[in-house]
């Protein structure tokens, strides 16, 4: 992949072959003087706890012996299949030669952001296609080469980057952009949370920018999920590129902005108010699914995470042939790859095998949804729950849920629970949030001329086991036990639905 935008070397945070030799090295030099580390454990013990270490002996070896803890930390530095777990955790930023099969997007965004190296505004951005993809993974290596050239020659160059996803209004996402740019230039925040118009946020904002930035591109990952409270209100997202993308002409930021929204959903624009299309107007960068070929070279890439000789031949295959069924994501591939080498070690093996591969993809898929439903805010459990039972209930033969029939059994539930009700827009924002997670599939569906759009969701696993477990956890069991009556609630709902 030849990209000539940059002379810049490389990252100074990521992973390289030097790195790793480093890594060893310095694992081999702690071994060479054991006793200097021992010292060290020993004296910081003594301060916190009183005692040796060597007086609290805490596993037992086969013999009967009692190991200390710095034999059983040895131990497991000598078993792990790992040399360089960082590879393969999702977050790492990966060196440029390591990327797969993006050579396209790449040269777009590095298009599309190289008039800031000459004091030109770049285009706005709309990066769009399936979880895992390497959408953050593109403009992230693209703005950290930037960061590093503007550096180098004495201009300053921000990038403010926030995740919609946990953000419920625009405020607040005007708030996380405040909090962002002040933990980057080490500056106070000095605007309230709460309590303060959402106005004086961004001229925190605009005033933190302009002191400590020449140019700045805002990336705004998942950006759809920012929908704001108010049912008939336009969109929070909508207003926030509005507002980003014409703070330049107005003056309110000096340098050069340019705003990158990120997105799984391929109509994002459609929802967007007319006059913040005519002003974000952003130019589109597609990232299509991997397939099996690609996710292998993926992980081919960084099989140096791992021990030479620690994988077997399979492993690479079965992994990427697991993530490409589950549409092609490659933060997928990545932690079961991880997931896989986790459990070699826990069971003491020296290789990462096929059954390795196997048995880590049973327990992400059990993890994934009893976390996921653990974790969940009351909310969101009931609009799972009504989304779960229309899928489970329904006499149709297809079971996906139309997002109104959903809602209209979630402000069922919330009646019958005497629950908070939310708008349908937030029901919505809930339940497309479990897509990220590969729980749900959500598509947009059209109900023909005039009849406007819904969105429609599927489950990937079993509606039933969903249900139950929230049952488990909640004041939901009085729904639970009218099984019948929630039965006919659905039918009739969806039959209305349908006759429209
Ligand atoms: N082409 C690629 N080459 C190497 N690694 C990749 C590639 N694409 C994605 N990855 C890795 O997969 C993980 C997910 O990628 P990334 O976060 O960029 O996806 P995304 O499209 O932004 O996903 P989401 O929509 O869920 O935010 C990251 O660890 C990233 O390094």
């Amino acid at each position: 992949m030849e990209v000539n935008l940059f002379n810049a070397t490389g990252y100074s945070k990521h992973m390289t072959g030097s790195n790793q030799e480093e890594t060893d090295q310095s694992t081999l030099n702690k071994n060479t003087h054991p006793s200097t580390d021992e010292e060290q454990i020993e004296t910081t013990y003594k301060e916190t706890a009183g005692g040796s270490i060597s007086d609290r002996a805490l596993g037992t070896t086969e013999d009967g012996t009692q190991r200390s803890i710095r034999d059983m930390l040895d131990d497991e530095g000598e078993t792990s299949v790992f040399v360089n777990r960082d590879l393969v955790e999702p977050d790492t930023i990966i060196d440029e030669e390591r990327i797969v099969g993006r050579d396209d997007q790449l040269e777009s965004v590095v298009s599309f952001l190289k008039p800031t190296l000459q004091g030109n505004r770049p285009p706005n951005m709309l990066l769009y296609g399936p979880a895992g993809t390497g959408k953050s993974l593109i403009i992230g290596a693209v703005t950290q080469q930037i960061i590093e050239l503007c550096q180098s020659r004495g201009e300053r160059f921000g990038v403010v980057d926030i995740n919609c996803q946990p953000i419920n209004t625009l405020d607040q996402a005007v708030y996380e952009l405040v909090q962002t740019v002040a933990k980057d230039v080490k500056a106070e925040i000095a605007v309230p949370e709460t309590g303060v118009s959402t106005k004086r946020k961004y001229r925190r904002l605009y005033e933190l920018i302009n002191e400590h930035y020449d140019s700045v591109i805002f990336i705004l990952d998942e950006i759809d999920l920012l929908v704001g409270r108010r049912a008939n209100d336009e969109p929070a997202y909508s207003k926030l590129l509005y507002q980003l993308s014409r703070a330049n002409n107005i003056n309110e930021i000096e340098g050069q902005v340019s705003v990158a929204a990120l997105t799984n959903d391929p109509k994002f624009m459609e929802n967007i108010d007319g006059r913040t299309d005519s002003s974000f107007n952003p130019r589109d960068v597609y990232f299509p699914d991997y397939d099996a070929t690609q996710l292998r070279e993926i992980l081919n890439n960084r099989r140096d995470a791992f021990r030479r000789d620690a994988l077997e031949e399979d492993v690479i295959p079965l992994v990427a042939a697991f993530a490409a069924q589950s549409h092609g994501d490659a933060r997928k591939a990545i932690d079961l790859f991880r997931g896989a080498g986790d459990l070699a070690d826990e069971q003491g093996d020296e290789e990462v095998r096929e059954d390795h591969v196997r048995e880590s993809q049973e327990e992400i898929d059990k993890d994934r949804s009893l976390k996921l439903v653990e974790g969940l805010t009351t909310q969101k459990k009931i609009s799972l729950y009504a989304t779960a039972a229309v899928a489970c209930y329904s006499n149709r033969s297809r079971s996906s849920v139309p997002s109104p029939v959903g809602f209209k059994v979630y402000q069922w539930v919330t009646d019958k629970l005497d629950a908070d009700q939310m708008t349908r827009e937030t029901y919505v924002k809930y339940v497309k949030e479990l897509s990220t997670y590969g729980l749900i599939s959500s598509s947009r569906k059209s109900r023909g001329r005039g009849g406007g759009m819904y969105m429609e969701f599927t489950f990937t696993g079993d509606p039933a086991a969903m249900m139950n477990r929230i049952v488990d956890d909640t004041r939901l069991e009085a729904i639970a036990n009218q099984e019948e009556l929630l039965q006919t609630v659905i039918n009739s709902q969806l039959k209305k639905f349908h006759e429209k």
